[in-house]
């Protein structure tokens, strides 16, 4: 049984990301939040695009009213309006201000502005009432960003601010890179479909749905293949099938010591090299971690495939799978997805167990709970009621954390500081 950390870095060494040439395409704008942009963005505009008022008020030359107060305002002419969005007409000449609003452009010859609250109006004259600082108020044409330098870098992902930028910079089309298929196969001859009523023995596919929203979650495209039947020649279908369509193939169930556990037997047969097969972790023992190299995946797909198809063979049991999914495949998913270095690592955070947090001693083990900021902003974990049974997957709803007990500890006791995983929304990654 591999260490955690180890089989991490192992599975992040056998991805090799996304490359901007071949695994981009061109999406609209309205269409690119939550995307990864895959070129470098320019923009030949400025920002500012020219010289504009921050207030409404007055554009004035500051010579003319650097001296001035309350008890002798200085006195100007106002000769234009200028609102946002027209260009002026006039140059300010010594003795006269241009009326002008927010955003709007500033006029030739003047170069502060004095906002209307310091002002007094007098039909077509301004009353300055309070000496303004030079250049006051006025956003400078490309302070914010000069033409031709770079604007975003690849890598990014898109979320509102990117998106406003875009926007901003007139890109209504964009290169990001394409979103990871990820087919989801499940194991087992006692699974039905939810609709289907259960006969004796019975059990719902509930991994096929927990992985299609996993993946969907992590920004991949999920391709649920359906139920197979523990039967080597089955299994041998599905999985040749499922390697030809996707660039990550999860399958859950059938990698254990079973009779009924075929898995590794034909991924070998299907040519695989097998790379990891269980980790020492609970849950989540049973892991297989495999890859097709590009020549043993179908010729029809080899436009696409120049990179291996990586196999996770995940544990049977509900939590196991999810468990395995938010350690192992998530890192590898972004990773594959063309996201940057700093952000493909799991999130651990150091809180403070509400709760006696037992294991073995034996496995790193994880049990789930809620991870929470108290109101001093510290973080608090609190392990959910019930069974920490690997088959309970009831009492993992609402998980938004896994507190993790190291290998050699059976005893982390409540008050203590504990790391635990983030997997919900709490700490969403941020956009890089
Ligand atoms: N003798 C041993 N037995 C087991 C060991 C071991 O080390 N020695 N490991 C245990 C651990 S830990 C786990 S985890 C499981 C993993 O088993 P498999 O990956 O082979 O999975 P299955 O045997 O096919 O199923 C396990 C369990 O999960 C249920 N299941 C399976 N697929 C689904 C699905 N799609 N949706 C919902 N539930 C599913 C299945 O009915 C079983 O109850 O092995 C232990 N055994
Ligand atoms: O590793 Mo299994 O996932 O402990 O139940
Ligand atoms: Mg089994």
């Amino acid at each position: 049984m591999l260490p955690a950390k180890e089989a991490e870095s192992i599975i992040l060494g056998l991805v090799q990301p996304f490359d901007p040439k071949l695994d981009a395409e061109i999406v609209e704008l309205s269409a690119a939040t939550d995307r990864i942009l895959a070129s470098p963005v320019t923009s030949q505009l400025d920002f500012p695009h020219w010289d504009n008022s921050a207030m409404d008020g007055y554009a004035v030359r500051h010579a003319d009213a650097k001296s001035c107060h309350a008890e002798q305002p200085a006195v100007l002419e106002i000769i234009e309006e200028i609102p946002a969005g027209i260009e002026p007409q006039h140059t300010v000449q010594p003795g006269q201000a241009s009326r002008i609003f927010t955003g709007a452009c500033m006029p030739k010859g003047a170069d502060t502005v004095v906002m209307q609250e310091r002002t007094r109006r007098e039909g077509t004259r301004v009353f300055i009432l309070e000496a303004p600082k030079p250049q006051a108020f006025v956003r400078h044409r490309a302070s914010f960003y000069q033409a031709g330098t770079p604007l975003l870098q690849p890598g990014i992902k898109l979320n509102a601010p990117e998106i406003a930028v875009l926007a901003a910079a007139q890109c209504t089309t964009l290169s990001v890179y394409r979103r990871p298929r990820v087919a989801i196969l499940s194991t087992g001859n006692e699974l039905v479909t939810p609709d289907q009523p259960l006969q004796p023995g019975q059990i719902v596919d509930s991994n096929q749905y927990a992985l299609a929203a996993f993946v969907a979650l992590a920004g991949g495209i999920p391709v649920p293949l359906g139920i197979v039947r523990d039967e080597p020649e089955a299994l041998k279908k599905a999985i040749s099938q499922a390697i030809t369509t996707a660039d990550i193939v999860l399958s859950t169930g059938g990698v254990s010591v079973g009779d009924y556990d075929y898995v590794d037997r034909i991924l070998a047969e299907l040519g695989a090299e097998i790379h990891i097969r269980s980790v020492a972790v609970k849950p989540g023992k049973p892991l297989t971690v495999a890859t097709f190299l590009p020549s043993s995946v179908s010729p029809l797909e080899k436009g696409r495939s120049t990179r291996s198809v990586l196999y996770f063979g995940l544990p049977g049991n509900p939590v196991s799978a999810l468990v395995s999914c938010w350690r192992f495949v998530q890192p590898a998913l972004w990773k594959l997805s063309g996201l940057p270095q700093e952000t493909w690592q799991p999130i651990f955070v150091q809180a403070r167990s509400h709760h006696d947090l037992h294991s073995d001693g034996r496995r790193e083990t994880y049990l789930w709970g809620r991870l929470q900021l108290d109101t001093n902003g510290v973080y608090e974990f609190h392990l959910v009621g019930g069974s920490h049974s690997s088959g309970n997957l009831i009492n993992l709803a609402q998980t938004t954390g896994l507190a993790v007990v190291p290998v050699g500890e059976t005893l982390i006791a409540a008050g203590e500081s504990v790391q635990v995983l983030s997997v919900g929304s709490l700490l969403g990654r941020a956009s890089s």
